[in-house]
């Protein structure tokens, strides 16, 4: 198993392209499973839980291809079927479970069960679908889906859950009438995977707000190449890295408007941000990273996904900062690891108060998911001395190339064997 060594102190300086987005492309390829044929994506990360999803995608029969993008022939799935281990190394495995249910009228999909940042049940997928006509058992580990035709019918959240939504949608796209789908998350990811169901020919209005209406169509068919949008949380990681560092960069193929509540938090820690159409130069404050308060909260606000990132800035804040997390009931097991690494963190029930330190010295630290161990390289590029960072295959699962892209722009960041 590899880790990462870093020799921390070095202002990044440099241009970074952005990649597609993670969180995106997993959906748009559990959705080739609602219309048998041939699926193309363009700007998909070459990344671990791409792989698990080609993997799962496979064992149901489907074939992909690599070549400009990635190719997935769903024309011969014939097993409705994602096990335990698969599902076990990806969370959003469950992706599959509503375009099975509405395509096959069956579906055996482990349970994912919990994972590092919370307990994460899969409720709400679940009784939306019951909700829809289907009938559902658990039965060791495995939810079991059998249903004829879904019908559609008014689901509300109780809370804004993101692959719930994405699930219900792609579910709903071949329901029988009307499904109106309330308190639905907004992030840019359902609005991506909005945007390719309509070009499969669903029906759908009203993706990006609070209430999505889908009218049930017969058939679909696949689409014309989709380019999945640009990763959010890797631009957001890669703002905060010029910051931490005392350095300056310029992301190119992103989306300024995604990352908003983001530049708005840096914006007020004294960073200097300007955007462009798909880019965003970012310079570090002249006199200091200011401490501010932060909480995460379902798109538009600011996401669970950069809190640890957020986090390893405000450790080196000239104040205070309360940082709150309102997603996940554990998303802090960064906390213990930037403490060695110097951090002055206390966690007050589902709050860190940070306070800021002169700087952070490096010392070996290991992850645990993978947003913290994005936060523990941020630190350990901003540190004295040498930090090693344990378990990479964490952040293997959601950054493209993440220590050639840091080297590029001047990071001292190299893979040793553990
Ligand atoms: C693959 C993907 O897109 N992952 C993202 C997605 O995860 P994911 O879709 O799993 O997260 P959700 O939006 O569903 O979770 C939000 C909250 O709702 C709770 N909940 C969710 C579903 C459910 O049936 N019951 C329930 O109680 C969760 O435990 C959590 O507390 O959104 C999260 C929140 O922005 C991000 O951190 C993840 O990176
Ligand atoms: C939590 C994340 O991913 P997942 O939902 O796949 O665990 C993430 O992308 O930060």
């Amino acid at each position: 198993m590899d880790k990462l060594v870093i020799e921390g102190g070095i202002p990044l300086r440099g241009t970074i392209p952005i990649s597609g987005a993670k969180n995106a492309a997993l959906p748009l390829m559990a959705a080739s499973l609602l219309a048998p044929g041939v699926h193309r994506f363009t700007n998909v990360p070459r990344l671990r839980d791409i792989r698990t999803m080609e993997r799962l995608l496979a064992h149901m029969g489907a074939k992909s291809e690599w070549n400009h993008g990635l190719t997935l022939d769903t024309a011969s799935v014939g097993t409705p079927e994602a096990p335990y281990e698969l599902v076990k190394t990806m969370r959003a495995s469950v992706l599959v479970l509503g375009p099975l249910a509405a395509r096959y009228g069956r579906a055996k999909v482990s349970l994912p069960g919990g994972c590092a940042i919370g307990a994460r049940p899969i409720n709400l997928h679940l009784r939306g679908l019951e909700d829809m006509g289907a009938r559902i058992e658990l039965e060791g580990g495995y939810v079991l889906v059998r249903c004829g035709r879904l019908r559609g019918t008014t689901i509300t959240f109780d809370q804004v859950t993101v692959t719930g939504t994405e699930n219900l949608m792609m579910a709903a796209a071949l329901a029988e009438g009307e499904t109106v789908l309330e308190n639905a998350a907004r992030e840019p990811e359902v609005v991506d995977l909005a945007e390719y169901l309509t070009e499969m020919g669903a029906r759908i209005e009203g993706a990006g707000t609070a209430v999505i209406r889908i009218q049930g169509v017969d058939h679909l068919k696949p689409g014309r190449a989709h380019a999945v949008i640009p990763d959010r949380i890797e631009t957001g990681t890669y703002l905060v890295a010029a910051g931490i560092t005392g350095g300056s960069l310029q992301l190119t193929h992103c989306r300024p408007d995604h990352v908003d509540a983001v530049i708005r938090k840096l914006l007020a820690a004294g960073l200097v941000v300007q955007t462009g159409a798909d880019t965003i130069r970012v310079e570090a404050p002249a006199d200091g990273i200011r401490s501010v308060d932060a909480a995460t909260w379902p798109y538009p606000g600011f996401p669970t996904d950069m809190q640890a990132q957020f986090m390893a800035l405000m450790t080196l804040g000239d104040g205070v900062s309360v940082i709150k997390e309102q997603i996940f009931e554990n998303r802090f097991m960064h906390v213990s690891e930037l403490k060695r690494l110097g951090a002055d963190i206390r966690l007050d029930g589902r709050s860190a108060v940070v306070r800021g330190v002169p700087h952070l010295s490096g010392a070996p630290v290991m992850a645990t998911d993978l947003r913290a161990s994005a936060s523990l390289v941020l630190a350990g590029l901003a540190a004295r001395g040498r930090t090693d960072v344990s378990r990479i295959y964490h952040l293997e699962r959601g950054y493209e190339a993440l220590d050639e892209k840091l080297r590029a722009v001047g990071a001292r960041i190299w893979r040793e064997r553990e």
